[in-house]
């Protein structure tokens, strides 16, 4: 599925708030929160400005009525304001991007050959560890399956692989996101996958404690998270940090030259309305609204919606479109 990412504003509901989640959820993670213009002064004592921090970004993640946490304002965000930037927990090419984009970044290289490539040395540095590992290992057998079912998101579950077997990252990172809801067969599918990942990293006289972490269980909890959590990215050709600007909620593959998953934007629900904006609000969104994005192309019927949210998503979307029939 396509589409921009939106911001929309629900039917204005009592929210619970829980400013705790807010802290505990962006904390420890590295997920770049930033504010865009606005700025606090502080005084000194002679009531001078002494400095000019950035504000936080105006949002928490709050429960809602019926969709689980969501994203909303704490306070007043006007038009045409950046609402956050984003890094990636974990980002990745497609196959068929793997020789057009840069391997850690993801933007498009312009000068392609037939090896993977970084676009800098800053990218080269920070993929360092994780890229260390992957290189010692054949990946051909799960490559070849992977490619062979059109599968995506494991490529992101053996890039996270490599970086929890480098010290990149920790192997519980993703847990905090909520995971998909998986059908015996899908259960199935993700368990052969595992063995032939497992296979590969076998191979390779990894120490014990490098890969101890690497159970079915945690296979699965990876892949149910990327599942719903992951974003399409589209042409990527900023920031590492702005990948967000080029990404779309997605559960298909087209048009994309990789995918990524983030924490924040990851608490984002869906709305079927599209407002066409993308970070910025396209109008001002008052205190205590719920942010929302479109999961999906919006250009569809309900029916067609309603059908791909479920099965992507496992959600009966009730938006105020939805309800109306449109
Ligand atoms: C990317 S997560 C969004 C954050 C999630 N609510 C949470 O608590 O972590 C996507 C999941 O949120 C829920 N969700 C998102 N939008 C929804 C909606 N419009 N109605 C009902 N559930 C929704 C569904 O369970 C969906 O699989």
């Amino acid at each position: 599925m396509s589409s921009a990412l939106c911001f929309r504003r629900l039917v204005s509901s009592p929210l619970k708030k829980l400013h705790l989640h807010h802290r505990n959820l962006l904390h420890p993670f590295s997920s770049s929160t930033t504010n865009t213009t606005k700025t606090t002064t502080t005084t000194n004592e002679n009531n001078k400005p002494s400095h000019q921090q950035p504000l936080p970004p105006p949002i928490q993640v709050s429960l809602t009525e019926s969709a689980g946490r969501g994203v909303f304002a704490t306070r007043r965000i006007g038009v045409g304001d950046l609402i956050h930037t984003a890094k990636p927990l974990l980002s990745h090419p497609t196959y068929s991007s793997l020789y057009n984009v840069c391997y850690f970044c993801l933007k498009k290289l312009s000068n392609k050959t037939q090896t993977i490539q970084f676009c800098s040395n800053e990218c080269k540095q920070q993929a360092k560890e994780f890229y260390s590992v992957e290189e010692r290992v054949d990946w051909s057998a799960y490559d070849e399956h992977c490619r062979k079912q059109g599968l995506k998101y494991p490529l992101l579950v053996k890039r996270l692989a490599c970086m929890v077997a480098s010290g990149a990252a920790s192997a519980e990172c993703l847990d905090i996101l909520q995971p998909a809801r998986l059908s015996t067969e899908m259960i199935l599918e993700m368990e052969n996958e595992f063995s032939l990942l497992k296979s590969c990293l076998m191979k390779v006289d990894f120490k014990d404690e490098e890969i101890a972490f690497l159970t079915k269980q945690w296979y699965i909890g990876v892949l149910a998270r990327i599942r719903i959590n992951s974003f399409r990215v589209e042409l990527a050709g900023g920031l590492y940090e702005d990948l967000f600007l080029s990404a779309v909620a997605s559960v298909e593959a087209e048009a994309s030259v990789g995918n990524a998953v983030y924490m924040l934007p990851s608490f984002y629900n869906h709305d079927c309305e599209n407002v066409n904006a993308k970070l910025k609000a396209l109008r001002d969104i008052e205190q205590g609204e719920e942010l929302r994005i479109c999961y999906i192309d919006a250009s569809m019927d309900q029916s067609a919606r309603q059908t791909i949210l479920f099965e992507g998503f496992g959600f009966r979307c009730s938006c105020m479109r939805c309800v109306s029939g449109d």
